[in-house]
């Protein structure tokens, strides 16, 4: 149903002539020769719903040529991205690059601005991570989450928390709010396949609002948003949060790669 909603209003705006859709198996080219292409996951976090907990729709803006559409663009491409969020109120975060920007819906129906520049704080003591699949996890991982479970016992010298609600977009909108990391690695049973989160509407318009507001998205060996992708469907290791909650990941990945 929401993907249907999507493809109602994006038929109805010129602008728009593909929509590409978690829920679609190839891009829908739409009668509109509008110079703008969108990557959506209509519904992120569906198997929550039942359950009464945050949900939203991702969204990615691409400039494209509708009569030679160039769809595989990295995510530096982005013209703007953004979600909205479902939860106890509505909220729709957005970026045209710059700066990230918090509007939460009115009772009459209108997005009002609640924060014109969200900045994630760089430092951060909570962790979101499917911890279930520890047994799966690759060693710089491992070794993150060690630090952190060792808390003020270990080398960090500080307690951390873990949160994971199980929904990208309330799992990111916590981090945009109050930082924090959102981890999502390629692990055993995920690499086949890339990873778990797909790329072009979940990982990069979640990178495009955490840079702009001052944070960092990875896969492990990389920024995300330098991915090329090779397919409209791809997923991507995701790494992404606090500035220097990721980078201390990432020094982990460096290590590995040395140390071969
Ligand atoms: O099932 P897991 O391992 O907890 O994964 C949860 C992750 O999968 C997702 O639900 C994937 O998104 P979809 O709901 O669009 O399939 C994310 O929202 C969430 O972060
Ligand atoms: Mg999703």
């Amino acid at each position: 149903m929401s993907n249907d909603i999507f493809i109602k209003h994006i038929r109805q705006n010129a602008a728009i002539s593909i929509l590409i859709s978690e829920e679609l198996d190839e891009a829908l080219h739409m009668q509109n020769q509008g110079d703008f292409a969108i990557a959506t996951d209509p519904l992120d976090g569906s198997s929550n719903l039942d359950v009464n907990v945050t949900v939203g729709s991702i969204f990615s803006v691409l400039a494209t040529d509708p009569n030679a559409p160039d769809l595989l663009q990295p995510g530096t491409k982005q013209l703007a991205a953004g979600y909205a969020a479902y939860g106890p109120s509505t909220g729709l975060l957005l970026t045209f690059g710059r700066t990230t920007a918090a509007f939460t819906l009115s009772n009459d129906g209108v997005f009002m601005l609640d924060r014109a520049e969200v900045k994630v704080p760089p430092r951060s003591v909570e962790y979101a991570i499917n911890s279930a699949r520890q047994r799966f996890w690759d060693e710089p991982t491992k070794a993150y989450v060690e630090q952190n479970v060792a808390g003020e016992d270990g080398e960090l010298g500080e307690r951390y928390n873990m949160r994971w609600v199980g929904s990208m977009v309330a799992d990111i909108h916590r981090i945009l709010m109050r930082g924090g990391i959102f981890l999502y690695p390629l692990d055993s049973e995920t690499s086949a396949k890339g990873g778990r989160l797909r790329l072009l509407y979940e990982a990069n318009p979640m990178s495009m609002l955490l840079e702009a507001a001052g944070g960092a998205a990875s896969t492990g060996h990389g920024r995300i948003l330098d991915v090329i992708p090779t397919d409209i469907h791809q997923r991507v290791p995701v790494i992404m949060g606090s500035s220097e909650e990721v980078a201390r990941l990432d020094a982990l990945y460096a290590k590995t790669r040395c140390t071969g």
